[in-house]
């Protein structure tokens, strides 16, 4: 039996979506394409699901009749970015987002950011640096303000009523909880945030508070403290360096997440892992950012959040060792100053994933090293990343 044969084999569905989601998934299938090529340790196959809005507006749905089963043959999920500018958001990010993340109990978002080798932060007067801006944020994925729960009446009357009800059940909280000091257990430094508005919230996130209580009897060595999600937008910026992983609802981490991002760098930067971690169901991977119409057909998106997506995405599947390598390609890159306009640079996206590929060529079939300019594997090799 050829030894190709006994290699790991992975089938993703591609999901590219809407606005800059098509542009940053091909230039993120090039690059994993290339790392396995370049590895030859694992296969990976990818299918395309073409549901967007363009879809959409032909056929009225984003996921067709069986769509949702048929994804759960996959191993994972590549995703883009949906929404677009003639189709209300409502409609979009529930007809297609959330109507996978929520079916496929994909509870736990998880949005690592970092400040990247070569970048350097917006904020640089105050403390976001390299050294101090190390973070893991994790995300409620499926219940909390995105409950689904709501409604209007009496529309366009002056007595018009809307609804938008924060749902959180016990369950909901605790699973997230665990997951979000296992997490934080797993981290060097053991820490854990968990981001609350219990103060004006004075249900739903005083179950939230009291949950996450409970669940830390089990972790006594996490060390964890509680903040008002206010405060919090505060203590980010003026102290990074006080934090490393940190849990909130749907919607603060939602916002949250975008100002990590945006103190790292660039909201270009960031990846995010929808993950089921029962592992029921297959997981779904996808840059922070939305479909960005304003970027769209310029060829300026940044792909490093797809590129950092796609790194988690096989850190998921096992593959540890080229998730690894995929990283530190990723910031050899960065640090040489190929970087898209978002980053302060000028090259295109197309440039930045050919600069991605070279690297991965020279760092991964052992042509790289220590005096060739970036890092490269002998350096992985002798645990230096
Ligand atoms: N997960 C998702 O699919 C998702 C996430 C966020 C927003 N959305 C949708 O996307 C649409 C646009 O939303 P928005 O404008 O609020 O958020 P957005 O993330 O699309 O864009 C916000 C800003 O960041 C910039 N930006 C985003 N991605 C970038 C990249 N890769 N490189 C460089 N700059 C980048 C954009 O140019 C824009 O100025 C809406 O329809 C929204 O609902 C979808
Ligand atoms: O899906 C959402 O909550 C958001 O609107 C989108 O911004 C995201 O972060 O996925
Ligand atoms: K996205
Ligand atoms: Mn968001």
């Amino acid at each position: 039996m050829s030894s190709s044969r006994t290699q790991p084999g992975y089938r993703i569905a591609s999901i590219p979506g809407d606005g800059i989601g098509p542009e940053v998934i091909s230039a993120g299938i090039t690059v994993l394409k290339k790392l396995a090529t370049v590895l030859g340790s694992f296969n990976l196959q990818f299918n395309h699901f073409a549901w967007s809005s363009d879809y959409y507006k032909k056929h009225g749905h984003y996921i067709p009749d069986g769509g949702l089963e048929d994804l759960k043959k996959y191993d994972a999920i590549f995703f883009g970015a949906v929404g677009a500018p003639d189709v209300p958001d409502h409609i979009s990010l529930w007809s297609l987002r959330l109507a996978l993340v929520q079916p496929l109990q994909h509870y736990a978002n998880v949005r690592p950011t970092r400040v990247l080798r070569g970048i350097t932060p917006p904020l640089t007067s105050t403390a976001a640096s390299p050294s101090n801006l190390d973070w893991v944020i994790i995300r409620e994925n499926t219940e909390g303000e995105y409950a689904g729960q709501g409604g209007r009446t009496h529309i366009g009357k002056p007595w018009e009523v809307a609804t938008e009800v924060a749902i959180f059940t016990r369950h909901g909280v605790e699973r997230l909880m665990r997951f979000a000091f296992e997490t934080a257990r797993k981290r060097r430094r053991k820490k854990l945030c968990v981001v609350t508005k219990s103060n004006a919230q004075r249900s739903g996130l005083v179950l939230w508070d009291e949950v996450a209580k409970l669940v830390a009897q089990d972790f006594p060595d996490v060390e964890w403290d509680k903040m008002l999600v206010d405060a919090m937008t505060t203590r980010m910026v003026l102290h990074p360096e006080t934090l490393d992983t940190i849990v909130a609802t749907n919607l603060h981490a939602d916002i949250l997440s975008d100002l990590a991002a945006s103190l790292a760098g660039s909201i270009g930067i960031a990846p995010t892992s929808n993950l089921d971690p029962t592992r029921a169901n297959p997981s779904m991977f996808e840059p922070i950012h939305g479909s960005a119409f304003d970027l769209v057909g310029k060829g300026t998106a940044n792909p490093v959040g797809t590129f950092w997506t796609a790194a988690e995405m096989l850190r998921w599947l096992g593959e540890e060792k080229a998730a690894d390598w995929l990283m530190v390609c990723i910031e050899n890159v960065t640090e040489k100053g190929v970087r898209t306009p978002d980053l302060g640079g000028v090259a295109e996206t197309e440039e930045v994933t050919g600069a991605l590929c070279e690297e991965i060529e020279r760092v991964c079939s052992g042509k790289g090293g220590r005096g060739s300019g970036g890092r490269g594997r002998e350096a992985l090799e002798a645990g230096e990343y």
